[in-house]
């Protein structure tokens, strides 16, 4: 059998601001491997890095020293243009705010990375709706985000996020913005797609509760990745 290939490896990541005369060392050699269908709790402090490190791990920002590698792939020798489609084909990203296009409906909002990647419109809006029905959202699909609660923006962007069958999806406190009842159903629907598609989640969080129920969970201490029990 083949070795599984992780889907997120990050080697020696350092990233540091500059602050004043000196630098502000947020990550000092962080190392990890996230594997598929896996969902991980990135919990820290406030300050800690966190957002840093999805930035990176997502190819949105280069560390300043270290490797990260997509499903194998080496993120580091890769030049810009190359690094936007191996994000585009394999990452999806949702944050605490849903970012969704306000003109459009969720189905079209959803529909739009597919189209962005080359499907015709008949495949995308196939896969936009099975995604809207899986998350429960088939009712909704025609309406503007404006016209839609919280959560359902939410799902609608969680949905968005995952269209292209991304291998690796990053979250930046998803459920931060919502009430205990709404963030639970958010986290279960991201739940339900990390399970049904063997999807590997990064899921920045504060909520103790919800990071207890991943399968990992992982902390920055003094700049260094650190595997809770
Ligand atoms: N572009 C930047 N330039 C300078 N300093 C930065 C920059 N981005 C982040 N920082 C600093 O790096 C540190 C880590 O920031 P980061 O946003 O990664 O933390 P976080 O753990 O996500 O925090 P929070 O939970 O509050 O979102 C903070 O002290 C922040 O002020």
């Amino acid at each position: 059998m083949n070795e599984p290939i992780p889907v997120l490896t990050l080697s020696g990541v350092t990233r540091r601001y500059s602050e004043g005369d000196g630098f502000l060392e947020i990550l000092r050699g962080v190392n990890g491997q996230l594997w598929p269908g896996q969902a991980v709790a990135l919990v820290a402090p406030s300050g800690a890095g966190k957002s840093t490190l999805l930035h990176i791990a997502g190819l949105l920002e280069r560390p300043d020293g270290g490797a990260v590698a997509i499903d194998g792939w080496d993120a580091s020798g890769l030049d810009d243009r190359a690094r936007t489609a191996l994000r585009r084909d394999r990452i999806g990203f949702v944050y605490q705010f849903h970012h969704l296009l306000p003109e459009f409906t969720a189905l079209e909002n959803v529909m739009t990375p597919q189209l962005i990647a080359g499907l015709n419109k008949a495949e995308a809006r196939e896969r936009a709706m099975e995604l809207l029905d899986y998350l429960g959202l088939s009712p909704r699909a025609h309406h503007r985000p404006s016209e839609l609660s919280g959560g359902e923006q939410q799902r609608v962007a969680i949905a968005r996020a995952v269209a292209n069958a991304p291998a690796l999806l990053l979250a930046d406190e998803p459920t931060g913005n919502l009430d205990p009842e709404t963030a639970e159903k958010v986290f279960s629907a991201l739940m339900t797609l990390v399970r049904a598609t063997g999807l590997a989640a990064l899921i920045a969080t504060h909520n103790l509760e919800l990071a207890g129920r991943m399968d990992r969970r992982w902390t920055l201490r003094n700049g260094l990745l650190v595997e809770l029990e």
